[in-house]
């Protein structure tokens, strides 16, 4: 798997980068390429053991820039180009502002943590049946839940995708965006989508801190929940 797994925030050039990795410890961030000359930037606090983290470049960087991350002694990421992570295309007015307010301030008020729980299955297998009766249980319990229905974000957010593969991908990723943003608002965000290609969830769940991304294929594994959940309410 690459060591850079791509853009984690918008990526405002050429002043900040900000991404995710694969790389369960992070020594220094290495810069080369475009007539640079190698630079080297070591994280501060030596070693760092989350899977992503922001950095600023004070000097302009150009375009061809590439990156790499550095372990220990090994270097990884086999220089990816600056370019290739932004998603932002080639714009410089785009920066991420962040605010104040922080998500673990949020989870500190609602007193949960904000997280995505990925219920993936066949249609008709019982997918919002679960996801249901799971928002209605933690609910009760005094937790903030919401549910992405693939049926009815289909209904607004995704109306002008079909169900051919790409526009699955497309209905996925941007499902896996929105929860990504309610998980960022300490909320606990259950999405029941057929999702049925391993890489679009690969990719969703990539999108957050490892261990906030929880996934259930509901046909293996919670059907007896969902028997007990739907006996419940028939
Ligand atoms: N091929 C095809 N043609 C017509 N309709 C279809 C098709 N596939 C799915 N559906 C219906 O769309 C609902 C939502 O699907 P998803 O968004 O979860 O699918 S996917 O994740 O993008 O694969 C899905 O909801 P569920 O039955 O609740 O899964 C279906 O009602
Ligand atoms: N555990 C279960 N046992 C029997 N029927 C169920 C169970 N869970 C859901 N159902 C029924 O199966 C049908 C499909 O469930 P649904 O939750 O809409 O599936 P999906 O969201 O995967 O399409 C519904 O009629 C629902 O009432």
């Amino acid at each position: 798997m690459d060591a850079i797994q791509g853009a984690y925030e918008p990526i405002s050039l050429p002043t900040c980068l900000s991404f995710r990795t694969s790389l369960r410890k992070v020594r220094s961030i290495k810069f080369s390429g475009g007539g640079w000359l190698g630079n080297s930037t070591r994280l501060r606090g030596g070693y760092h053991d989350i899977p992503r983290f922001s950095v600023r470049v004070k000097a302009a960087m150009p375009e061809d820039a590439r990156i790499s991350l550095v372990n220990g002694h090994t270097e990884t990421g086999a220089g990816k180009s600056v370019r290739d992570l932004s998603n932002i295309g080639n714009s410089t007015n785009i920066r991420w502002h962040d605010c104040p307010v922080r998500k673990v301030d949020r989870q500190e008020l609602l007193q949960q943590k904000g997280c995505v729980i990925w219920i993936t299955g066949l249609s008709g297998s019982g997918k919002s049946t679960l996801a249901c009766a799971l928002s209605r249980s933690l609910h009760s319990r005094g937790k903030l839940t919401y549910v992405l229905d693939g049926d009815n974000v289909r209904h607004g957010l995704n109306r002008d995708l079909s169900f051919n593969p790409e526009d699955r991908a497309e209905n996925i990723r941007r499902i896996g965006e929105v929860a990504k943003l309610f998980a960022d608002a300490g909320l606990i965000c259950i999405a029941s989508l057929i999702s049925p290609f391993r890489k679009d969830r690969a990719a969703c769940r990539a999108l957050l801190p490892e261990g906030d991304f929880i996934e259930k294929s509901f046909v293996k594994v919670s059907a007896l929940f969902s028997s007990i959940a739907w006996r419940s309410n028939h």
